[in-house]
């Protein structure tokens, strides 16, 4: 990742993505829906294309960055649905990450405890940084915790949005949801300091793939004595642990589990939406991704076919850009 920098938007033809870092609610504080005053919001992020006043902004998942271009090669470049010849990209580390955004240690505290944030605290912050971008209208593209943060958009800022692709996230966290997060942050709060969020990565990595894709993947030992499974799901613990904060582990699960907008709120919204559902998705199965697609006035609901499981969006996208790409330009 290249070092941050906060000087004003010159994209030029063929320069190299640049993470900078927009200071936002100088002048007046973001009201978190906690009830607390943030001033001095950081957010990181990176753009694609020349600025425009109508954008494509890219909502990322649970663990993710601003830097679409190292984690999403499927769907930005040329003739992809991010396509920065014709599009302005924007994506930004949401508020309460830890890649470049003000995080939980830089946000006020409640009762000694780090700020609760909400989807729409997110969406509120994300906002401020396309005005201050100069960006009237977007197309919103996120999947798995940056599809759910696109119904939070679509209900705290329906003039803003034209569009809306959504992929492999319901509306709201199930139970099931719910219960693999609340056994993450125990796992954190037992073992501070790492140890539990490389247990938490563990528990959450067992969601994002399935039996069969694992089956696929890591039979077979990959050490004398050692399941493959085993030396790998060590290996995505280490990995998270060495590049993510447990605190924002704990403010972005709690935000997602606590969206929970009603039917009649979701009935509200009147913008064209694109659903996506993924076949061997363990963690939102994709009946539950349809059902919150089907209570949208305007929503069209398709299936990616992978053995993958909820990653599959990320590592198996099949003909999911195309679908995308003719969904944006439509
Ligand atoms: C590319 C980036 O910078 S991503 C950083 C930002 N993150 C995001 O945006 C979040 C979204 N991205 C992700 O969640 C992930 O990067 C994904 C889902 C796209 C891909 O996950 P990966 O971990 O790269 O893929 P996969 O599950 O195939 O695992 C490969 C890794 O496991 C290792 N591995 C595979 N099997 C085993 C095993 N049995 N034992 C030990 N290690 C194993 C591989 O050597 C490889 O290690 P490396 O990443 O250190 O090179
Ligand atoms: N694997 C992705 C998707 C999680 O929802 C991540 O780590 O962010």
């Amino acid at each position: 990742m290249t070092a941050p920098d906060d000087t004003p938007e010159r994209c030029q033809a063929g320069e190299r993505p640049r993470l900078r870092v927009a200071r936002l609610f100088r002048t007046a504080p973001l009201l978190l829906d906690c009830g607390l005053p943030v001033s001095d919001v950081r957010l990181a992020y990176h753009t694609y294309g020349q600025p425009q006043e109508t954008a494509t902004l890219v909502l990322h998942a649970l663990t993710g960055t601003s830097a679409v271009h190292e984690w999403w090669p499927d769907f930005l470049g040329a003739g992809k649905p991010l396509d920065p010849a014709r599009d302005y990209v924007i994506c930004a580390n949401v508020l309460g990450g830890c890649a470049g955004s003000s995080g939980p240690a830089d946000l006020p505290t409640l009762g000694g405890q780090d700020a609760p944030l909400t989807l729409r605290d997110l969406a509120r912050a994300g906002r401020a940084l396309l005005e201050q971008l100069g960006v009237k209208r977007v197309r919103i593209v996120g999947g798995s915790m940056g599809g759910m943060l696109a119904y939070a958009w679509l209900l705290e800022c329906p003039d803003l949005v034209e569009k809306a692709v959504i992929i492999g996230a319901p509306a709201r966290h199930s139970p099931w949801a719910i219960g693999l997060n609340t056994a993450a942050r125990s796992a954190i709060r037992a073992a501070p300091g790492g140890e539990g969020l490389k247990v938490a990565r563990q528990i959450a990595m067992l969601s994002y793939r399935s039996p069969e894709s694992f089956a696929a993947t890591q039979t077979g030992q990959r050490a004398p004595g050692v399941p493959a499974i085993t030396s790998y799901l060590h290996h995505q613990g280490e990995k998270l642990q060495a590049r993510f904060c447990e605190r924002t582990y704990v403010a972005l699960t709690g935000a997602m589990d606590a969206f929970q907008p009603s039917d009649a709120e979701l009935r509200t919204i009147r913008t064209p939406v694109l659903a996506v559902g993924i076949s061997s998705d363990q963690l939102y199965p994709a009946a539950e991704v349809q059902a919150s697609a089907a209570l949208l006035p305007h929503a069209r609901y398709i299936e990616l076919n992978s053995i993958h499981g909820h990653d599959a969006f990320l590592m198996d996208a099949g003909d999911l850009p195309e679908q995308v790409s003719g969904f944006l330009t439509a």
